[in-house]
């Protein structure tokens, strides 16, 4: 296949101070058909002025760009310089900042849940805010990139997903696409490190408070997420664990009663070449293999009509910045697994 190269293309990163703003930063730096306008952080941010490689010492080697205050003038200047801003920021926090980006016609990637669900009523009601901008939430692309490539390529706004319905629907898209399901829920349990909570302290992140403990049982926002990409019910019950980073989810689905050996391995072939995904019958992925990787690692294991799909990515590339690069890759016409290998 041949690619077309582009010419540079720059960037802002607003939130780049976090965990998934600190990656994403690093992706970009060494990305070669990007450049990095600015890194930003609140107006009144603490860390303003501060280099990001100070706050993340493993990254200091290469990224030497100071956060900024995200004020007005900065703003401006994004709009005046810039041709794509990234969103790391908390969900609101996106739906606040993205719509002035969209209306000056610069493309936005959100990596937050503002603009991933197509049912304005559950922002209230997983969310706890009531979202404002529904003209841009009909317009925004989910941006899992191995299946919405065509749209994710002419998008002005990306909701990148989130971490755990990355994992689960990874599993269970290949399978919906070939009918082998029953209407019956499915049921997905995730298990994540502790950068899925964020980089902000808090008593259930808080070191000696970390153990293997289930939460969010039957509200976690994720559940709608993954129910719409499906489009069928889900049990979704994640888990916090005393880890860094990546996720595993175990994954349980019902089988119609024709389906073959030879099927799920058909349906499982729409990933034979997509060069981030690493899908094997009977594998059992381990975080181990994914952790600072781009790939998500599936594997799948029968016993008459029950399946159960594993599932491994970090939760902080697959499931955030290295799925934001793929989206823009996209967008520029470049192959999705440019920069990321
Ligand atoms: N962590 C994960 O595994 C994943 C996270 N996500 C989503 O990505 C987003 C970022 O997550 P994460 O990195 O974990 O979060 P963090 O809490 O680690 O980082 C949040 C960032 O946003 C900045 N920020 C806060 N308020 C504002 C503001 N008003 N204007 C500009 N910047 C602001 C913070 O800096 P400061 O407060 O100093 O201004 C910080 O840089 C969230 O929406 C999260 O849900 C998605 C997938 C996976
Ligand atoms: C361990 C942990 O706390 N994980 C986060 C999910 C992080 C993620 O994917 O984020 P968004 O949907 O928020 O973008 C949580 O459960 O809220």
């Amino acid at each position: 296949m041949q690619y077309q190269t582009q010419q540079s293309h720059t960037v802002a990163i607003i939130g780049a101070s976090g965990y998934v703003g600190a990656e994403l930063s690093r992706l970009i730096q060494k990305h070669s058909a990007l450049k990095l306008f600015g890194c930003y952080v609140s107006e009144h941010s603490s860390d303003a002025g501060t280099l990001l490689g100070d706050l993340h010492p493993q990254y200091a080697h290469s990224l030497a760009a100071p956060l900024q205050p995200l004020s007005s003038a900065a703003k401006a200047a994004i709009i005046e310089q810039a041709d794509t801003v990234f969103l790391c920021t908390d969900h609101a926090v996106s739906v606040a900042l993205a719509p002035d980006f969209l209306q000056a016609g610069l493309k936005v990637i959100d990596l937050s849940g503002g603009f991933r669900l197509h049912d304005v009523n559950q922002y209230s009601e997983f969310y706890g805010f009531e979202h404002k901008h529904t003209d841009w939430l009909d317009r925004a692309v989910y941006g899992l990139a191995e299946w919405h490539a065509a749209d994710i390529t002419t998008a002005q706004l990306v909701a990148v997903p989130g971490c755990y319905p990355t994992a689960a629907l990874m599993a269970l898209l290949p399978l919906k696409q070939k009918a082998l399901l029953t209407d019956k829920k499915v049921i997905v349990n995730a298990v994540s490190g502790v950068t899925g909570a964020g980089r902000k302290a808090s008593l259930t992140s808080h070191g000696a408070e970390l153990s293997l403990q289930a939460y969010g049982l039957f509200g976690h926002r994720h559940t709608p997420e993954i129910a719409q990409q499906l489009q069928q019910e889900v049990l979704f019950t994640p888990h916090l664990a005393n880890f860094p980073r990546g996720i595993l989810a175990t994954v349980y689905a019902t089988l119609n009663d024709t389906v073959t050996d030879d099927d799920l391995a058909n349906a499982y072939q729409c990933y034979a070449n997509t060069p981030l995904v690493r899908a094997k019958s009977q594998s059992r992925p381990a975080i181990k293999d994914v952790v600072q990787q781009p790939f998500v690692d599936i594997g799948w294991h029968r016993q008459g009509n029950q399946l159960i799909v594993l599932s491994a990515i970090d939760n902080l590339l697959k499931g955030a910045a290295s799925q934001a690069i793929q989206c823009i890759n996209l967008q520029q016409g470049l192959p999705v697994e440019e920069g990321l290998l």
